[in-house]
C-alpha cells in the first residue's frame, strides 16, 4: 500500500479510530453518516490532502465523501415507508409496482404533480388575475399529463409539432397553448394556426414572415410574443442557459435586433404583437436572476414604447425555477419567486411609466421533477477492491440521459429495504454500452443483492421526455399513482415497437448465400 493512509472501509459497521495496515497514521473506520466532531473532520481533510499529493485520488475522494457524510434519499411528495419496510408512493407499494408493471418504471405521483401546479396557479393566476402559468411540455408530456395540467388551470407551452399534436389529441384548450421553438417548420406553423393556438412565441425573422404569410392565407391575425434574449447569464449548467447574447434563442436586446423585430412585427397584418418573452435558463436558485430579468425586460419595454408607442400587454418570463436533486440544492419557493417578480415588476413599471403587463411563466422542472421517480432492478454488482463498487441497474442513460449530459446528481434508495441503514458506498451504473452511462457516482446504500429494487428520486423532469432507444433498449412504462391505485399512462415499449419503423429494401428481401473468399 502506497501513501500515508489506508482506505476507509465503508460499510464495515465499526465506529472509532484504528491503525492502518502500513502503521503510518491513523485510519478512521467510522461507517456512514457525517462525522460528529470537527477535530476529526480537520484530521481527515489533511489526510485527504496528503493522499492527493501522493496521487491516491480515489482514496482521497473516499475520505472527502466520508467527511461530508450522506443522509440517504430525501423523500418527496407522498413517499413513505410502509410496515413491510417497502417504499410507498401514492399509497402504492413500489415492490407491487415492480411486480405488476416491471422495471425500469417511471412513477408519477399525481398528488405531488397537482400540488406543484397549484402552487403556480395560486401564486400567479389567483393572486394576480390575468397572469398565467403555462406548464412547459418539454419537461414531461403525455395525453394524461395534458389532462392534469388542464384540470389544475394551467396553460401549456409546446415546442414542436409533436407536443402540439399531443395537446390537440388530449383536447387541451388550445387558446391556452403557447407555441415555442427556434425553427418551426411551415407544417408546424400551419398546424398551430389551424389549431388556433393562443400565442406563437416568435424566435427569429424567418419565422416572423413565414407566420405572417401563413396566418394571412388562413385569413387570421395570429397573436404573438417576440422572444428576446435579455443578455443575462444565469448561474446554471452551460447547456441549460438560454438568456445570454450568444444564444440560438431569440432576438438579442443589446444588438438592437429585438427592437428591430418589434418594429417589423408592428407593421405586419397577419400577426398581432402582444408582448415579449424571455427565458434565462433552467435549474435556477437565485431569485435575483428573476428580478434582474424583469429589470432588463421592463427597460426594453420602455424603449419600445418610446420608439413605437406600443405598450406591452404581456410579459412572458419563461420557466427556470430549480428543484432539489441532491445535497446542496436549496431552491426558493414558488411563492418567493412570484413575490420577487411582481414586486420588481410593479416598481419598475411605475418608475418607467408603463402599464403593468400580464405576466406569464412557464414552469416545467419545478412541477414535474419532484413528482417523478424511476424504479429499477439491481443486477450485476462488481466490486473493484480499493477502487469502487459498481451496481448495475436495468436502465440508465436511455431513460435518464441527464447525468451523462449535464453531470446531473440524483439520490436513490433501496426501495424494498427502505428502512435499512446505508452501509455501503457504491456507484450506480446503467446498462448501455457507454462508460459515461453512470446514474449516480458515490452513494451510500443499504446492503444490496441482485434482484433488489432501486428507486431514483426527482426524475420527473427531462427524463421520459429525453429518453432514447440507444442500444435498442425499449423505453420504460409510466404509471400514475395516487390514492392507493396505480394506472398506466405510458405503456412499455416492446421489441416489436423497436422494429416497427424498420424496412427491408426489395433487393435485401431474399437472403443470399454468403460466399467466403
Ligand atoms: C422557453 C422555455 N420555457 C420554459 C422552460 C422550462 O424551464 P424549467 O423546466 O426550468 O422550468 C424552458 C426550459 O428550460 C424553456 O426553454
Ligand atoms: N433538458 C435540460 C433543461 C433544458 C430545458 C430546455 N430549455 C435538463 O434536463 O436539465
Amino acid at each position: 500500500m502506497k501513501g500515508a493512509f489506508a482506505e476507509i472501509p465503508y460499510g464495515s459497521g465499526r465506529k472509532g479510530l484504528g491503525l492502518c495496515r502500513t502503521g503510518i497514521g491513523l485510519s478512521p473506520v467510522l461507517a456512514g453518516g457525517a462525522l460528529p466532531c470537527w477535530e476529526l473532520r480537520y484530521f481527515l481533510a489533511i489526510a485527504a490532502c496528503q493522499l492527493r499529493v501522493f496521487g491516491e485520488i480515489p482514496r482521497a475522494r473516499n475520505i472527502l465523501l466520508f467527511i461530508r457524510g450522506r443522509d440517504g434519499m430525501r423523500f418527496t411528495g407522498t413517499m413513505r415507508v410502509n410496515e413491510k419496510g417497502h417504499l410507498e408512493i401514492g399509497g402504492v407499494d413500489t415492490v407491487d409496482l415492480a411486480r405488476e408493471f416491471g422495471t425500469p418504471l417511471y412513477i408519477l405521483d399525481e398528488e405531488e404533480f397537482r400540488k406543484n401546479c397549484r402552487e403556480y396557479y395560486q401564486n400567479f393566476t389567483q393572486k394576480h388575475p390575468g397572469s398565467l402559468a403555462i406548464y412547459a411540455g418539454k419537461t414531461l408530456l403525455t395525453t394524461a399529463i395534458c389532462r392534469l395540467v388542464e384540470e389544475e388551470g394551467l396553460g401549456l407551452d409546446v415546442v414542436s409539432g409533436g407536443e402540439l399534436y399531443t395537446a390537440i389529441k388530449a383536447d387541451f384548450p388550445l387558446h391556452k397553448v403557447y407555441f415555442h421553438g427556434n425553427n418551426k417548420s411551415p407544417e408546424e406553423i400551419r398546424l398551430g394556426v389551424e389549431a388556433g393556438v393562443g400565442r406563437f412565441v416568435v424566435d427569429n425573422l424567418y419565422e416572423l414572415y413565414l407566420l405572417n404569410d401563413i396566418a394571412k392565407s388562413y385569413k387570421v391575425r395570429q397573436p404573438i410574443l417576440l422572444r428576446v434574449s435579455p443578455g443575462i447569464e444565469a448561474h446554471t449548467h452551460e447547456y441549460i442557459k438560454t438568456g445570454q447574447i450568444d444564444s440560438k434563442f431569440g432576438f438579442p436586446i443589446e444588438t438592437g435586433q429585438a427592437m428591430d423585430a418589434a418594429q417589423r412585427a408592428l407593421e405586419l397584418d397577419g400577426i398581432e404583437l402582444k408582448g415579449f418573452h424571455c427565458h434565462i435558463g433552467s435549474q435556477i436558485f437565485e431569485l435575483e436572476s428573476f428580478a434582474h430579468t424583469v429589470e432588463v425586460m421592463t427597460a426594453f419595454m420602455a424603449e419600445v414604447f418610446k420608439a413605437t408607442g406600443f405598450m406591452t400587454e404581456e410579459l412572458d418570463l419563461g420557466g427556470g425555477l430549480g428543484i432539489y436533486y441532491a445535497e446542496g440544492d436549496n431552491p426558493p419557493t414558488v411563492a418567493a419567486m412570484a413575490e420577487t417578480i411582481f414586486t420588481t415588476l410593479e416598481s419598475q413599471c411605475q418608475k418607467l411609466g408603463l402599464k403593468v403587463p400580464k405576466v406569464i411563466v412557464e414552469p416545467g422542472r419545478s412541477i414535474a421533477g419532484p413528482a417523478g421517480s424511476t424504479l429499477y432492478t439491481i443486477g450485476a454488482i462488481k466490486d473493484i477492491p480499493g477502487i469502487r463498487t459498481y451496481v448495475a441497474v436495468d436502465g440508465g442513460m436511455g431513460d435518464n440521459p441527464r447525468p451523462a449530459l449535464y453531470q446531473a446528481k440524483y439520490e436513490a434508495i433501496v426501495a424494498n429495504k427502505a428502512n435499512d441503514q446505508p452501509v455501503k458506498l457504491v456507484s450506480i451504473a446503467g446498462k448501455c454500452c457507454e462508460s459515461g452511462d453512470m446514474l449516480i457516482w458515490d452513494i451510500e446504500l443499504a446492503e444490496i443483492k441482485p434482484g433488489d429494487l432501486l428507486l431514483v428520486s426527482n426524475t420527473g423532469a427531462y427524463n421520459y421526455s429525453m429518453a432514447m432507444n440507444y442500444n435498442r433498449l425499449p423505453r420504460p412504462a409510466m404509471v400514475l399513482v395516487g390514492g392507493g391505485k396505480a394506472e398506466l399512462i405510458v405503456r412499455r415499449e416492446t421489441y416489436d415497437d423497436l422494429l416497427s419503423h424498420d424496412l427491408i429494401p426489395a433487393h435485401l428481401k431474399t437472403r443470399k448465400v454468403v460466399t467466403m473468399y
